[in-house]
């Protein structure tokens, strides 16, 4: 991958920052020529044997996702600028805060502003998996809105990301089929389907401002999660329709392979409200005038 050599001082000026993610600080800056703005991601590149920073075949790893990734819900790679001490991404710029602080605002959602973020969640997710993308760390904070006033949302982050071949190769490394034990072969390698269960939960939230398995320690929410144990509390769920309480349940599935996929989501009814008669008259009205 092709770095720019000349220096990210040079063609930007750097202002406040907006973020941080793993061994990353993400500010706002300015292109000199254009005025434009973006984020800019530094990542601190991890020197010698030393723990602090990330490791340069993962930020090209991340680098490599993100170029290959061009979606309205996903974030975007503008340049890279490679350093000594850093690797400096420049993005697009969004700058409507987390959906984490909006919900937290708002306490809880309602139905249609919820599905219509879910919706677009979705869209994002769909163009990474179909790209064989796992984003792997879908939450709340690593979604963010375009501006203050618009309800458009990006998934941003994607440091944790992986493409699935990867996976084949782990499971290639698992050695010949016939002579592997039970307990290697039911190792689920990460797939598609962990995204969705994240999915799951973050519509929890945005429709009851509450984490389904949260517990008071790690050690708790491990197990609220492996025994599946959630409900729909009362106090919480009393205004939630039934449909939205299906969309999620079809989420918490134990089995990845029986877990909605992103194409599962998009067409359940909680998402896609089914076309009302009226609609379906305008449309063929339509049609009659046009013919
Ligand atoms: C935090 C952040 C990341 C990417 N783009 N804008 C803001």
């Amino acid at each position: 991958s092709v770095f720019k050599l000349e220096s990210f001082e040079d063609n930007y000026e750097a202002g406040d920052d907006i973020g941080s993610g793993h061994f990353a600080v993400v500010r706002r800056c300015t292109h000199r020529k254009t005025g434009q703005a973006f984020a800019a991601k530094f990542i601190r590149k991890r020197r010698g044997g030393g723990r602090k920073g990330a490791k340069m075949e993962e930020i090209v790893k991340e680098i490599n996702i993100l170029r290959c990734i061009d979606h309205p819900n996903v974030i975007s790679l503008h340049e890279v600028y490679d350093t000594k001490m850093e690797v400096i991404l420049v993005l697009e710029l969004v700058s409507g805060g987390e959906l984490f602080e909006y919900i937290s605002e708002k306490e809880a959602l309602s139905e249609e502003e919820a599905s219509s973020f879910i919706k677009q969640i979705l869209e994002g997710v769909k163009h990474l998996h179909d790209n064989k993308i796992v984003h792997l760390d879908l939450k709340p904070e690593n979604i963010m809105l375009l501006n203050h006033n618009s309800t458009n949302i990006k998934l941003i982050d994607f440091g944790l990301a992986r493409r699935l071949t990867d996976q084949e190769d782990m499971r290639a490394m698992m050695g010949t089929a016939e002579f592997i034990a039970p307990e290697v072969v039911s190792y689920e390698p990460l797939s598609l389907a962990t995204d969705m269960w994240s999915i799951g939960v973050i519509t929890y939230i945005l429709l009851s401002g509450s984490s389904p398995f949260l517990g008071d320690s790690q050690q708790e929410t491990y197990h609220n999660i492996t025994a599946l144990n959630y409900e729909f509390d009362h106090d919480l769920f009393h205004n939630t329709s039934e449909l939205a309480q299906d969309f999620i349940d079809k989420l918490f599935i134990r089995n990845p392979r029986k877990r909605s996929t992103v194409h599962d989501c998009l067409n359940h009814p909680w998402i896609k409200p089914v076309e009302d008669k009226e609609a379906i008259a305008r449309r063929s009205a339509m049609i009659n005038i046009d013919n």
